[in-house]
Order: structure tokens, then C-alpha cells, then sequence
């Protein structure tokens, strides 16, 4: 439990309309503010279900009704007075979360909060779900300098931490002798007496840098060592309070930080158990909030005393949120502990580890400090949420390149029954995998096979996926390779046809593959994968990728023109091209973009297009590259897609996955990047998506809203010709491209 005294965004005044305090409700995050009166008299409680409960009664008032006419009057309440302990067992009954707490005149003076799994400092909440809260160390690494306290803050904000932390000390309060005698004292006292005295800033001159901090826009604490450092920081307004391990057992100072109405933050280092628990007891009859880090007080700490594992049974002791001080060498011990279950990490900094003071040993530098804050994003990012194990999008893809299939043993006709000697287990993985076998055996087939042919989900249902005449009121069209057009147009005629090139059909004589022209138009698509893992990259700064680039879209081109013999009704087929601007570890300064795009164009203009027309795929934030991640800079954000389009007079192939993982990862509605992109698009390829990288997912499977989309193209792409682009669509005759065809006529 936590007693907030902070009310004003709990509070809203008995006059004020009913939907400022809805309003509130909402800003706080609270589902619950309390009605006063102008003397600041509780009045009542509006919670979410106050409401609710009001407004079925009265279904036709307005919301200009005054809050208090709906609050509940009759709430429940206590005295300021009330010990935490006794509040406890008033949480809970009747879904009791939030009681205000009154003075002996009625007067609202605080909340109890049933909370004590967030822990909020200045904007930022800690906890289960929240990023870990990093804390940069800065103590009295300042050497007591203001200007380089102020500089520590600027290098902090920069390295991503979430707070800067200081400590302060009155001498004279705090060491027996006052001041910075010392004389008499242990040589370890000794030495810290002679540095705090030589190196500590005095209160007013660390309000200067916690100004500076705040202006920065980054969180500051502070380790207060004695009673007046206490005040000095209350009276300052600090959000937190630190506790250094050394207090854990100062009941006096405890008591005093405690009943401060700012959150608590303590480390346990140089403790035993049985003074962690006394010491949690006593909080929590203060009713702060608080957290516990878990800390091992040598400087530096042997890794083999670090005990991380203590985190854990921490957590369980203390029932609160807890985190991790750390005083080792290097950084990987934090990054473990937020995998430990860490949410508060500190670590010192500094801007030279041989500076004289202890702390600078063992402190990370800025660039080590960036780089633990990052590898800890990256750590949260990887953690996940055991739920039970799916596929990914690009293991799907290695799946089909690298596991088995279930394939025919020998030539098998329609009508034959399925023995085990008729089933052979090999690459690639595009058919039934292995583990599908019992549930083949026996079946009859629908269907002939050749030696080596994949068995597909298909030959285990007694319906056929086929083909059929649809209708739509654009152009459609199939994805198709030279090796199963004739298959999927075996049951249907789709206005045209969109070749999906590999290198090695580049270099075949299309004579070999049509026996006479077809009727229907046809599209083309660049080859994803050139020989020697090449990529596609017309941005490439490097020469040699660029001109070779170059080369293996003009040959694409070349191949593309040399097909309209085979289709006569096609007079300038579109040829979607994947430009490129792809980076292997991470996504470029978007300032980069405009020389990229630059780049493309140059290269576009050494192109000779005679005949066909270029259509610049939009990409995805993260693809799917040689079967791992990837970054895309270039054709994700529909604003500079549109500007390339309009500048370059480039027309687009708008491919709705791609930009609606684009939409996702941009956080912009993807109404708006239809409505960016609807108008300069050429062609479309339709399919859906979930999330920032899964890719090529079935109509209706996914987040597009069809509908939506479908209205938005009827009026800002008329007539602009798609193809259904599922992944693996075409496996299975065809079953994807199919269902999403069933799908997509009822809208398009
Ligand atoms: C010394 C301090 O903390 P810890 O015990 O975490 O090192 C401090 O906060 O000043």
C-alpha cells in the first residue's frame, strides 16, 4: 500500500462538469478520482463504475451534470490518523482499491492506494511491464565540480539512462566528530572523511545541477546520508528518495524518508536477511512506496559474490518491486539482472575511471554506459512472456529452405492407396512435414504425383482446393514462377499474371517454358536473390554493389520485354523492383534517407525502361532477408515513398503488408499511409499482417481492416491491378491464393 499526497490528479471539485472528472480518471490512470468541495471537503468517490452505474439510471442527462450529483456519497473513508497496518484488511472488500483519507474536519488529505506493484518516479512507472528504470550513478563523482556534475547529466541523458542520482551529505550531522574531522578514526574512515570533505557539493550547488537535469528532461535522485540532506531534498521537491545500503538498518532516517510522500528506492547491500525484513516491516507501516536493490556493497565485486539468484528470493521477501545496484567490473552483470527480473538498475558513472575517489573504479564510462542501457533494451525485447511457442515469420521461412517434407517415393495416380513404402522424408520443407505421416497412410489420392512431389495438407481432406472464375471490379492477377502457371490457371483465368522471377529463370529461354501466347496480361518481379548471396541495392554507396545493381535490374528489364511475345495483349507490363536501402544491425538516421533515395534515382535513370514500367515495391520496417532480420530505410515511411513517387515520377506497387507493418512500426494510422501512397500506386500486391514483421499472412488473418481498405482503394487507386501475395500461396495447388481470392471478392 502507498498513501499518496500528491491529490491533484486525483480530485476534481464537486461543480466541475461530470466529464472533467472523466477526464481525470483517465489521466490518472486510477479508474477513481474524489469529489471536493471548494473547502477541499471529500464530497464522494467518481470511479469508472460510479459512472456506469449513474448514467444507466439516467440514460438521457447530460454530461454538463455536475460531479457531484454522480459521485457516490456514501463512500468510504478513514482517518488521516489511520495506521497503514490497520488500513490493510480495508482493501479488497467490495473491489476496495483507492480510500480517501480525511482530517478530523472532512478535509480530503490523502489517498491509500492498494498498490504497491508501480512505483512511480517523476513520469515514469516501474515495475512488471515497464522498462527497466536505469539509474546513472553520478554520486560524488563530480569530484565537486558543478560543471562537471551538469556535464555527467548531459553525457547521462545522452547514454538513454532514466535518472541521475547524487549524494548528499551534511558533515556536521552526520560523523561523530562533525565537519570533516577525522582524526582518531579507521584508515577506511579516514580516507572518506578526506574525499567527502575535499569533494562533496553542499546542497544549494547540487539543486543548481538537479535544475539542470530537469531541464534536460531526465529524472534525478538523491541519496540523502542524514537528516537535514533529508529535508534540504524534500524542500527541493526530489521525486525519489535513495537509500544507500549503509542506512538499511537506520530505523531513524528510514522513518524520517519514509513519511516524506516520495517513493523510496533501498539498497541491501552489506545487509542479512533478517534486517532486510525488519526494515520492510517498518515501511511498511509508513504506507511509501518502495523499492529493493539488490546489491553486493565491494567496490569493485567479485563476480563470485554478485549472487544474482538473490533477486529473486528478494522480490518474495520484500513483496515489492526490486532491482539491482551494481558494483562490479564491466556491465553484463546488470543486463543479466534485468533477465532476473530487475526493474531499477544502477551502476556508476563517470567520465574517467583514475580519478581519485573510490567510486570511479568501479563506474561504467558514457559510450560503456550507452551500450549496457541498449543491451538492456534489448534483453527486455528478448525476454518474451512464456506463452506457449509459435513460429515466427522468418523461421517459417528457413522451415520451408531447411527442414523435410513428406514427398512421393515413386510416380502415384489418382485412386492409389497410401503405403509407407510410397512416402519418402526430404528437403526442402514446403510440403507436409514428417510428423504428418500416420495421418497419410491409408488415404486414397485425389491426385497424380510424380516421383519427388510434395504431399500438401490438401491429400489429407477429401475437399480439393481448385481455382475458379472470380470477380472483381479492379485487374487480378496470380503470383506465379514459370514452373506452376500452368497449374494454377489450370481452373481459372485471372486478367494477368505476375511472374516471381528466381535468378536461375533469368537465364532461361522463355521458348522452353510457353508452348504458345497466352491471353492475359502479365507483371513481372525482380528476383529477390541474386548468385553469391547478392542483394539488390540501387542506394548502395559501394560502386561495385551499385553498378552490379544496375546490371541486374536492366537484365530483369531485358527478360521482362522479351515476354510480351508470349503475352500479345500486354503492351507495357509493370516489373515491381525492391530498390533496396536495406542495413544489416539497425535502421539509419533518417536524415540518411534523402542521399539514398538520390542514389536511387541516379540509378533508375541509367536504366533503359523502354517498354516496361518500373514499380517501386514499399518495404517493410524489418524484412526478412537471407532468412534473418533486416532494416529497411527506404519505401517504409509513406512520406518520403510519395515524395520519391511524385519527384521521380516513379510509380508505386503498394504492397499492404509491407506498409501496414511500416504503419505499425511508425505508430501512424495506416488510413493515412492508404492515403499517402493510394494515389501514386500502380499496382498492388494484397496481403495481410501482424505486428512489425510478420509478413505475407492470409487475408482476414491479420490486422488489416479489409473493408476500410478496400473502401479507400475504390476511391484513391480505381482500377489498379493486385495479385493476393500470401506466403506460400501457391503450395497445395494453390490453396492460399485461393482462400484469400474467396475473401477479397466480397470486398474488392
Ligand atoms: C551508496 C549508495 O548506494 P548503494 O548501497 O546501492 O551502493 C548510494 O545510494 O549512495
Amino acid at each position: 500500500m502507498i498513501i499518496e499526497r500528491n491529490l491533484a490528479p486525483y480530485i476534481v471539485f464537486a461543480q466541475d462538469p461530470v466529464l472533467v472528472g472523466l477526464q481525470k480518471i483517465s489521466a490518472n490512470r486510477e479508474r477513481i478520482v474524489f469529489c471536493v468541495d471548494e473547502h477541499g471537503i471529500l464530497r464522494g468517490s467518481l470511479s469508472d463504475g460510479d459512472f456506469r452505474r449513474w448514467i444507466i439510471a439516467n440514460p438521457t442527462s447530460s454530461l454538463e451534470i455536475s460531479s457531484g450529483e454522480v459521485a457516490n456519497a456514501t463512500v468510504r473513508s478513514a482517518a488521516a490518523s489511520t495506521n497503514p497496518a490497520e488500513l490493510a484488511p480495508l482493501f479488497g472488500r467490495g473491489g476496495i482499491s483507492h480510500i480517501p483519507l480525511v482530517d478530523d474536519r472532512g478535509h480530503l488529505v490523502g489517498i491509500a492506494i492498494d498498490r504497491d506493484d508501480v512505483l512511480r518516479i517523476s513520469d515514469r512507472e516501474i515495475g512488471e511491464g515497464h522498462p527497466a528504470f536505469v539509474i546513472a550513478e553520478v554520486g560524488n563523482n563530480h569530484n565537486g565540480s558543478i560543471d562537471l556534475a551538469k556535464h555527467l547529466v548531459d553525457l547521462a541523458v545522452e547514454a538513454g539512462a532514466d535518472a541521475v542520482k547524487f549524494q548528499l551529505r551534511d558533515l556536521e550531522a552526520l560523523y561523530r566528530q562533525g565537519g570533516g574531522a577525522s582524526g582518531g578514526e579507521d584508515l577506511g574512515v579516514q580516507y572518506t572523511l578526506d574525499l567527502l570533505a575535499k569533494y562533496s557539493l553542499p546542497a544549494e550547488s547540487l539543486f543548481r545541477v538537479f535544475d539542470h537535469a530537469r531541464e534536460r528532461g531526465i529524472a534525478v535522485m538523491c541519496t540523502p546520508w542524514d537528516a537535514p540532506s533529508v529535508q534540504a531534498l524534500v524542500d527541493y521537491g526530489i521525486p525519489a528518495l535513495k537509500i544507500a545500503s549503509a542506512d538499511l538498518t537506520n530505523h531513524e532516517l528510514l522513518r524520517d524518508a519514509g513519511s516524506r510522500q516520495v517513493p523510496l528506492v533501498l539498497s541491501t547491500g552489506m545487509s542479512r536477511e533478517e534486517e532486510i525484513l525488519e526494515t520492510t516491516a517498518l515501511l511498511r507501516t509508513l504506507g511509501t512506496g518502495f523499492a529493493l536493490l539488490h546489491c553486493q556493497s565491494t567496490y569493485p565485486a567479485p563476480f563470485k559474490d554478485v549472487n544474482l539468484a538473490y533477486l529473486e528470493r528478494l522480490a518474495e521477501i520484500g513483496d515489492c518491486i526490486v532491482g539491482y545496484s551494481g558494483h562490479e567490473r564491466g556491465w553484463h552483470v546488470p543486463v543479466a539482472a534485468v533477465a532476473r527480473g530487475a526493474r531499477i538498475i544502477e551502476k556508476h558513472f563517470t567520465v574517467d575511471r583514475t580519478m581519485e575517489g573510490n567510486d570511479h573504479t568501479v563506474s561504467l564510462l558514457p559510450g560503456e554506459f550507452a551500450t549496457m542501457v541498449q543491451q538492456i533494451r534489448e534483453v527486455e525485447s528478448a525476454m518474451g512472456d512464456a506463452s506457449p511457442r509459435v513460429v515466427s515469420t522468418g523461421e517459417q521461412m528457413n522451415r520451408v529452405n531447411l527442414a523435410k517434407s513428406l514427398v512421393a517415393a515413386r510416380p502415384l495416380a489418382v485412386g492409389e492407396v497410401i503405403h509407407e513404402a510410397d512416402v519418402a522424408v526430404k528437403s526442402p520443407g514446403r510440403g507436409l512435414q514428417p510428423n504428418a505421416l500416420s495421418q497419410l497412410l491409408g488415404r486414397t489420392l485425389r491426385r497424380d504425383l510424380a516421383a519427388g512431389d510434395f504431399f500438401f495438407a490438401g491429400d489429407l481432406t477429401d475437399t480439393v482446393s481448385v481455382g475458379r472464375q472470380f470477380e472483381f471490379r479492379r485487374p487480378w492477377g496470380l503470383p506465379v514462377r514459370y514452373h506452376d502457371f500452368a497449374a494454377l490457371i489450370a481452373d481459372c483465368t485471372p486478367d494477368f499474371l505476375e511472374f516471381h522471377f528466381s535468378y536461375k529463370d533469368l537465364e532461361l529461354d522463355p521458348a522452353t517454358v510457353f508452348d504458345r501466347p497466352l491471353d492475359m496480361g502479365f507483371t513481372t518481379h525482380l528476383p529477390d536473390l541474386f548468385p553469391g548471396d547478392f542483394l539488390v541495392d540501387l542506394a548502395s554507396r559501394d560502386d561495385e554493389v551499385w553498378e552490379r545493381s544496375i546490371a541486374e535490374v536492366q537484365r530483369t528489364i531485358d527478360v521482362t520485354r522479351s515476354l510480351k511475345q508470349w503475352f500479345p495483349r500486354e503492351t507495357e507490363p509493370i516489373m515491381v523492383v525492391t530498390m533496396g536501402g536495406f542495413t544489416k544491425d539497425r535502421h539509419l538516421d533518417p536524415a540518411e534517407r534523402p542521399a539514398m533515395y538520390a542514389r536511387v534515382a541516379d540509378a533508375l535513370a541509367r536504366l533503359d525502361t523502354t517498354g516496361v514500367r518500373i514499380a517501386a515495391q514499399t518495404l517493410p520496417p524489418h524484412p526478412w532477408l537471407m532468412g534473418g532480420q533486416a532494416f529497411h530505410n527506404l519505401f517504409v515511411d509513406p512520406r518520403d515513398t510519395a515524395e520519391f513517387a511524385l519527384t521521380t515520377g516513379t510509380g508505386l506497387c503498394f504492397d499492404v503488408s509491407h506498409s501496414k507493418l511500416a504503419a505499425n512500426f511508425l505508430g501512424i494510422a495506416f488510413s493515412e499511409v492508404v492515403a499517402a501512397l493510394a494515389p501514386l500506386t500502380t499496382h498492388l500486391h494484397l496481403v495481410d499482417a501482424t505486428g512489425i514483421d510478420g509478413e505475407g499472412v492470409q487475408v482476414g488473418e491479420g490486422e488489416v481492416d479489409w473493408p476500410q481498405l478496400a473502401a479507400a482503394l475504390d476511391e484513391l487507386a480505381p482500377g489498379v491491378s493486385f495479385i493476393p501475395e500470401i506466403w506460400q500461396g501457391h503450395v497445395d495447388s494453390g490453396a492460399g491464393f485461393w482462400t484469400a481470392l474467396d475473401r477479397l471478392e466480397q470486398w474488392l
